[in-house]
């Protein structure tokens, strides 16, 4: 009999981040309602919104913060960075300053999102590109450089008003978060050492194994501990501190 249950969704936090103005409020309404809005207010602090998309086939909920850009609301907006998965550094192509502040956005998110840069998705997104080329003062060669500089592998520029590539920079960011995904699993394994301390299942396993062999001093054990000891250990393209057991935990 085939299994009919609905797939699960998995939730992923994404952060709108840049310059006041860049046009990241118009980017999430078309995204979220398929809206734009010729005159929008400031956002103040941070507003987030839901949306539900597949993509490759996998079924995800996108929880998405649009951040304040204005300098005055930096302290209503940090706290919210924690946690993310995804985040989306926009910047206006008729702003060139926008891009330049890029770097400050990116290290303000690094400073209080407490990720690992070189393995969290980040995806630079220019906006308004439905804008002639007389009024644009951003040059493809410009941001590709700058991506370069700070290793960031994905751009791609769009379009609120003229619904143009808006999806497409949210899929970038998912496909990017699930490559980062993939690559930290693949280190681990090769590591050979990955271990998850919240299991009971690995404690139990453990616990025989040591009982089991007259002191546990077999070669895997060993490799084990070495892992338990090693704080700071990364997993998923996050840093997430892996806890010290106390060593009674597992010298049974
Ligand atoms: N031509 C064009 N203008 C846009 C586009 N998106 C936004 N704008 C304009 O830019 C203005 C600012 O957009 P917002 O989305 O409010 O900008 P923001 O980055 O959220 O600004 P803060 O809330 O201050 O951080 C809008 O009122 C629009 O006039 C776009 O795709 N094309």
């Amino acid at each position: 009999m085939t299994n009919m249950r609905p797939q699960k969704s998995k939730l992923l936090k994404v952060v709108i981040l840049g310059e006041g103005g860049v046009g990241k409020s118009a980017l999430l309404t078309r995204f979220v309602s398929n809206r734009y809005e010729e005159n929008n207010f400031h956002t103040i602090g941070v507003e987030f919104m839901n949306k539900d998309i597949v993509v490759d086939g996998e079924r995800f909920t996108l929880q998405i913060w649009d951040t304040a850009g204005q300098e005055r609301f930096r302290a209503l907006r940090t706290p919210f960075y924690r946690g993310s998965d995804i985040c989306l550094l926009c910047y206006a192509l008729d702003d060139r300053d926008s891009l330049r502040g890029l770097s400050l956005w990116r290290n303000e998110f690094l400073n209080y999102a407490d990720v690992n840069q070189d393995k969290f998705p980040f995806i630079v997104v220019g906006t308004k590109n439905d804008l002639p080329e007389q009024k644009r003062q951003v040059s493809y060669e410009g941001v590709q450089q700058w991506c370069a500089e700070q290793k960031i592998a994905c751009h791609i520029t769009t379009s609120s008003k003229a619904a143009n590539n808006v999806t497409d920079a949210f899929v970038l960011g998912l496909r990017q978060w699930r490559h980062m995904e993939c690559v930290a699993e693949a280190e681990l394994r090769q590591q050979g050492d990955t271990i998850d301390l919240t299991s009971p299942i690995r404690l139990v396993q453990r616990r025989i194994c040591c009982t089991g062999g007259g002191g546990g001093g077999g070669g895997e054990g060993q490799e084990d501990d070495a892992a338990m000891q090693s704080p700071g250990k990364k997993m998923f393209g996050q840093k997430r501190n892996a806890t010290k057991a106390p060593a009674t935990n597992y010298r049974l």
